[in-house]
């Protein structure tokens, strides 16, 4: 039986990296619940980017609050939960990590988790106009830019990198070998 003490994995990166698909397989091999960052966002922020707007950190601030709301019940209730988001700004990590209520900003040391899907842009192009053409998500491929643009990550956060452009069994395997996370692989 996995190991349910009540952590928060986060699988982070820009669009097309990958969250989706990797945390859904990790959800059916260990007890967390998985959460799409994706089905938080407001009609509105949705309307801005299917129409090739970028959001704004204005935009996320209410979205990323009600993640952080949503990490920190998970935490109460001892629950263990592996969150696809972007998570594109330290600022924006900032957040999620504070749903931990022990958290001290700028400690980075929280239940909240983070694993990088690192996946080069000319991959990233290639899988979204494919995921586009078969009209299976909102966020279109002309977005990509902008959110490479803003993913940021400063080495004292200690972010774990997983290559995302293995096949996914190959990169839930990565994760389930990465120290910190052994424990909540146990079987
Ligand atoms: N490891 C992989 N190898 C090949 N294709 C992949 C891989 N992971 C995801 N894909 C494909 O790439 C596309 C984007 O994947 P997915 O929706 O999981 O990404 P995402 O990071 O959740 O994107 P978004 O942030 O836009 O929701 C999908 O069509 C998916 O099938
Ligand atoms: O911060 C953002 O710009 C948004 O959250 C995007 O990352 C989308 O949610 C996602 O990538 C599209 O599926």
């Amino acid at each position: 039986m996995a190991s349910t003490n009540g952590a928060v994995i986060v699988i982070m990166g820009v669009s097309g990296a990958g969250k989706t698909t990797i945390g859904r397989r990790l959800e059916k091999q260990i007890r967390y619940k998985y959460l799409d960052a994706d089905d938080f966002h407001s009609q509105f922020n949705k309307d801005k980017m299917s129409a090739g707007i970028p959001l704004t950190d204005e935009d996320r601030m209410p979205w990323l609050e009600s993640l952080r709301d949503a990490i920190k019940e998970s935490l109460i209730n001892k629950k263990g939960l592996i969150l696809g988001c972007s998570a594109l700004k330290k600022q924006y990590r900032e957040i999620l990590r504070s749903g931990d209520p022990d958290y001290k900003l700028e400690s980075y040391a929280s239940a909240v988790k983070f694993i990088l899907l690192d996946v080069p842009a000319e991959v990233l192009i290639a899988r979204l106009n494919k995921r586009a053409a078969k009209g299976e998500h909102y966020m279109p491929a002309s977005l990509l830019q902008s959110q490479l643009d803003l993913l940021n990550i400063d080495e004292s956060e200690g972010i774990l990198k997983v290559d995302a452009t293995l096949r996914p069994e190959s990169i839930v395997n990565s994760i389930k070998e990465m120290h910190p996370f052994q424990g909540y692989f146990q079987s």
